[in-house]
């Protein structure tokens, strides 16, 4: 359960006071998430979520990831917005953390996502790329290939402690990744964590993206690789083609991907998936006992690294070019 800071009623409700959100009836501790405490705020206008921004989330960011899912919004993509306070700002502070209250996003993630709705996150992620275009504020990818090694350096000592073997493969992978790191490709901004807890959906019909907490300026094709790894696996560790295809294709029907991007694809893939294990291996190293926080399992994204590593084309990915070829 991901609430790492606890509010008080009478806290809460003077918080409130800064906001028209009218008066507060019940809030409760939302058991999901894993970098900020959320609560479920009911008033009598309405249902509001109450984020308070936890350890990796720096402050200086805060204005980047509130004012984008304002821009996103104002191009029409479906996304949460962040309520101003009396004072016209946007950000709070509650229990000694910066704090928001954003808007309530009807919809539910999907735990067994099926190939159509990779195809609907697929044209979702290149909706929201085109969306960012001309958003004015910059934030660097801090969790590109520039910070992987730091996360390492604090975890490489300890990673045998989880699977044999492990810190001999990842500091050859990192060392791999770091040559070879792609240059320059399609540049915009990117939601850089849109896992299937960060789709909602009502029904088959995708309602809107959340948790933008991550959202950065990279490669517009990271984004797809960081997709193609949270979506595109079965739970036995098998790449699901069509699955891949479905995103692709839903994908390329909004956003073509260019010559430079295929090619790009299969070691985008591995950096991707090199980054959520090595964050997911630092929690799971780091985080003390009896946190109330659902830790993650690096080794999901060790399997996810050596199926990319085997990759020879981005066809293997499912992307159809003409006459079936990447
Ligand atoms: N705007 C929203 N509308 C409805 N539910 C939300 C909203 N934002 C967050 N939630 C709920 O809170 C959970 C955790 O939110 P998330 O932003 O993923 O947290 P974290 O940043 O800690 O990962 C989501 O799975 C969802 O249940
Ligand atoms: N998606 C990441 C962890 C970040 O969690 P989120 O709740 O902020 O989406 C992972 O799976 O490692």
């Amino acid at each position: 359960m991901a609430v790492y800071t606890d509010i008080t009623e009478d806290d809460l409700a003077r918080f409130l006071t800064a906001y028209d959100v009218g008066q507060l009836t019940s809030y409760k501790g939302i058991a999901e998430g894993v970098e900020n405490s959320n609560f479920l705020l009911h008033t009598t206008k309405g249902s509001y979520i109450l984020t308070l921004y936890e350890k990796r989330v720096n402050a200086g960011d805060l204005p980047f990831f509130l004012g984008l899912m304002h821009h996103l919004a104002e191009r029409g993509l479906s996304c949460p917005l962040p309520l101003p306070r009396a004072d016209g700002e946007l950000l709070g502070e509650l229990s000694g953390r910066p704090a928001a209250v954003i808007s309530f996003l009807e919809g539910m993630w999907l735990r067994k996502p099926e190939a159509k709705h990779c195809h609907e996150v697929g044209k979702a992620l290149a909706a929201m790329h085109v969306a960012g275009e001309g958003f004015a504020l910059k934030r660097t990818n801090a969790l590109s290939v520039g910070g992987w090694r730091p996360l390492w350096v604090n975890s490489e000592a300890r990673a045998d402690e989880v699977q044999a073997g492990l810190k001999d493969e990842i500091s050859a992978e990192l060392e791999h990744l770091e040559r070879h790191w792609p240059k320059s490709l399609p540049e915009g901004v990117i939601h850089a964590d849109l896992f299937p807890d960060n789709v909602f959906f009502l029904g088959d019909q995708l309602s809107g993206l959340i948790d933008f907490y991550f959202a950065c300026n990279d490669y517009l094709a990271y984004d797809v690789a960081v997709c193609l790894n949270s979506w595109c696996f079965e739970k036995n560790g098998s790449y699901n083609i069509t699955k891949g295809m479905a995103m692709l294709s839903g994908y390329e029907s909004v956003r073509k991907l260019t010559p430079a991007e295929v090619d790009a694809l299969p070691l985008l893939c591995r950096g991707s998936a090199l980054r959520f294990f090595l964050t997911r291996l630092y929690d799971w190293l780091m985080t003390p006992a009896g946190a109330l926080v659902v830790k993650k399992d690096p080794l999901e994204y060790l399997t996810k690294i050596r199926f990319h590593r085997a990759i020879t084309s981005s066809a293997e990915y499912g992307l159809r070019r003409d006459g079936g070829q990447a």
